[in-house]
């Protein structure tokens, strides 16, 4: 199901437990602001290439809005509107003082040198730089962004404005980044599964993960799961997938990756056919690449007991219905993976204050967040009758329709 399609059907479902208006419902459902544009950049052997950016701005009602920048070939004006949207829902989860937006590029960044991603990055904050602002829109990483990312945005954004560190989050620690973020929405992943797992009575070790993507989110969540004791005993990446039925060895693994770029060749397992990586046997599945991966063609023979989201939208609702009538628990993407956008936020509460955190606090910090939240969900389920998913968006929608009837029409 289109992207857009599946987060509006989760938000109206939400919209109708809570007994919400339906024009104000519709005035939720807007976005506040969206742009799409054309990036061109010379290439290094001076041809032209072009693609089109988008941020997408969908609600301030709680603060300056928020959200990632995605390099991939899939960005498109839903995919992007859905992402923000679920922002929207991600901050209010999570109680940070934040929006939502997201934004990005349709292009393969795999398919750019280093100088070639720096003059993309450049002209995108060109086109962007007069609708972000650190009270008004402060982007971060995604998929194919990270820290230099960022740094080049922050660097193309002080030229208009002066010199601005907080414009960005997700930054390198030496430009006034976080300690703890780059790890953070992989720690919050795991936070959270262990809030989930103890209400069900269980703890990470001695289960068995299988991961899909091996990017920042994955590969934290492997090396974080794989230090509590739990068997992750199958990866994929966008080359393939590799199994082990006695556990990966998670720290050979990621040198692996970081020396062969891929995870093809990797002495200590087999390959195995990627699409198959969902549906292999397994306590937990852990989604942490691409939407739309848990369909209604594939949903009937998941074997997982557990589905823990730490990609956006990775679960149609047609595989949601589905997966639940098999008794799958799931957890949902705008409370699983809110790690990142909660130490975002640790990020510029340091910026505000000139100060740095220890890791420690950071961690510390998250987890609190993230215990909090899980706390609220499980009430809001109790109340709704609802499942988790319901339980996140009833608890996102409810505080964001609250801050906005406070703020009132503005006419
Ligand atoms: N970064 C963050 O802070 C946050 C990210 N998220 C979400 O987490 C997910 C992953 O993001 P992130 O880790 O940052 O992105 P990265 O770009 O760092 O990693 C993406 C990973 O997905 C893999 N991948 C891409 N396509 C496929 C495919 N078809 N099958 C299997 N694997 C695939 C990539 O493979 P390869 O390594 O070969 O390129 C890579 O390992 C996204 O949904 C993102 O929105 C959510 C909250 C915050
Ligand atoms: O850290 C942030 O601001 C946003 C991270 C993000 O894009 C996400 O949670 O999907």
């Amino acid at each position: 199901m289109n992207a857009l399609a599946s987060t509006n059907r989760n938000f109206r479902h939400a919209a109708r437990l809570l007994n919400l208006d339906s024009k104000f419902e519709k005035s939720l459902l807007m976005p506040y602001r969206e742009i799409k544009f054309e990036c061109t950049i010379p290439k290094d052997d001076g041809s032209l290439v072009s693609y089109v950016g988008f941020r997408v701005q969908h609600d301030n009602s709680r603060g300056p809005m928020k959200g990632g920048i995605r390099y991939h070939p899939k960005v498109e004006h839903d995919e992007v509107n859905a992402l923000a949207q679920l922002m929207t829902w991600k901050t209010a989860v999570v109680n940070v003082p934040y929006g939502g937006a997201k934004g990005g590029i349709g292009c393969s960044p795999k398919d750019f040198s280093v100088s070639e991603l720096e003059r993309l990055t450049r002209v995108f904050t060109q086109k962007i730089h007069d609708v972000i602002g650190v009270n008004i829109d402060v982007p971060a990483p995604d998929m194919g962004t990270n820290a230099q990312t960022m740094a080049w945005i922050s660097d193309e954004y002080s030229k208009f404005h002066g010199y601005s560190p907080a414009i960005v989050t997700g930054k390198p620690i030496e430009l006034g980044g976080s300690l703890g973020r780059e790890a953070a929405t992989g720690r919050g992943v795991v936070f959270a599964t262990e809030a989930l797992l103890a209400d069900h009575g269980k703890s990470i070790k001695g289960l068995t993960f299988v991961i899909q993507g091996f990017g920042n989110v994955g590969s934290w969540v492997a090396r974080l799961i794989h230090e509590r004791g739990g068997k992750i005993i199958a990866v994929s990446d966008v080359t393939g997938a590799v199994k082990n039925p006695n556990g990966l060895d998670i720290p050979a693994l990621l040198e692996h990756k970081e020396k062969s770029g891929s995870l093809s060749n990797f002495d200590d397992g087999d390959m195995m056919n990627a699409d198959e990586l969902l549906i292999h046997e397994c306590d937990v599945l852990v989604p942490c690449a691409l939407s739309g991966v848990l369909t209604r063609e594939n949903a009937g023979d998941v074997k997982a007991k557990f589905i823990i989201e730490a990609a956006n939208n990775p679960t149609d609702p047609e595989a949601d219905e589905i997966l639940s009538k098999k008794g799958v628990v799931i957890l949902p993407d705008i409370y699983a993976n809110a790690g990142g956008v909660t130490v975002s936020y640790f990020e510029l509460v340091q910026n505000n204050q000139h100060i740095m955190w220890d890791e420690e606090k950071v961690n510390a910090e998250l987890k609190k967040y993230m215990a909090g939240a899980f706390n609220s969900i499980k009430s809001m389920c109790r109340t709704h009758e609802c499942n988790l998913r319901m339980g996140a968006f009833t608890l996102g929608v409810s505080r964001v329709a609250q801050c906005t009837l406070l703020r009132g029409w503005g006419c």
